[in-house]
């Protein structure tokens, strides 16, 4: 089927978008522990950047799943599916010229490197959102660790289903040391010093 789909290339080019919003897109992918902070740190950053003009989007897990990714659990397979299309999807948001953060477990390092090469190099940045999973399970905040400790949730990361740390990420926040203002201070300033926005 496929081999009859021609690829269009577009009149309007990413460069020449990126050349009008006068920034750089790229995904800042965060990835961590259900609890580590991924949605907080996403929205914060997006929240500064938007203050600076820079056209941004956050797509987030919990959100991501009533809609596009309805339909898929948490096997090991559902979820590759889920980080496969989330990435697909950031690749569209980097070619519109958009600053893309995704907010996602993304436990398992071949799928984030599956990601990492379907874009330009420079265009996916893996923010590792490291907190103890004895931190992550403190905070709780949706009552998730306590029903899968009793059972009543199958597969959940870090109890009973792997997670993959990133071996070279481009960022790394602890979120059990830093606050969310020093934290977002070192992912925007990344971002500055590596030309990405001014
Ligand atoms: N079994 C299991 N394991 C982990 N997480 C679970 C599970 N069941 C439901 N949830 C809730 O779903 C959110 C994680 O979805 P993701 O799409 O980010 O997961 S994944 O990247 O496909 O692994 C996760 O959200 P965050 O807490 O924001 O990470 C949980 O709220
Ligand atoms: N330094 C920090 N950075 C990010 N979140 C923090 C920090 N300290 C405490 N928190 C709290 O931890 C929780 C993280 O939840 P959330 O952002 O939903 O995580 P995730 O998206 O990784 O599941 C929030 O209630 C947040 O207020």
């Amino acid at each position: 089927m496929s081999e009859n789909i021609v690829w269009h290339e577009t009149t309007i080019t990413k460069e020449e978008r990126q050349e009008k919003k006068g920034h750089k897109s790229s995904i800042l992918w965060f990835t961590g522990l259900s609890g580590s902070g991924k949605s907080t740190l996403a929205n914060a950053v997006e929240k500064e950047l938007h203050k600076r003009n820079v056209h941004t989007y956050v797509l987030d897990g919990d959100n991501v799943r009533h809609g596009l990714n309805k339909g898929l659990g948490f096997s090991e397979e559902d979820r590759k599916e889920n980080i496969r299309r989330i990435g697909e999807v950031g690749k569209l948001f980097v070619d519109a010229g958009v600053i893309t953060l995704t907010a996602f477990i993304s436990p398992f390092r071949q799928d984030r490197d599956n990601v990492r090469a379907i874009l330009e190099e420079g265009e996916f940045i893996e923010i590792f959102v490291d907190a103890p999973l004895a931190t992550c399970e403190s905070r709780d905040p949706k009552g998730l660790y306590e029903k899968a400790r009793a059972g009543v949730i199958p597969n959940f990361t870090g109890i009973s289903s792997p997670y993959e740390q990133p071996e070279n990420p481009e960022l790394t926040i602890n979120t059990a040391e830093l606050t969310i203002e020093q934290s977002v201070e070192k992912i925007v300033q990344y971002l500055v010093v590596n030309g990405y926005v001014r």
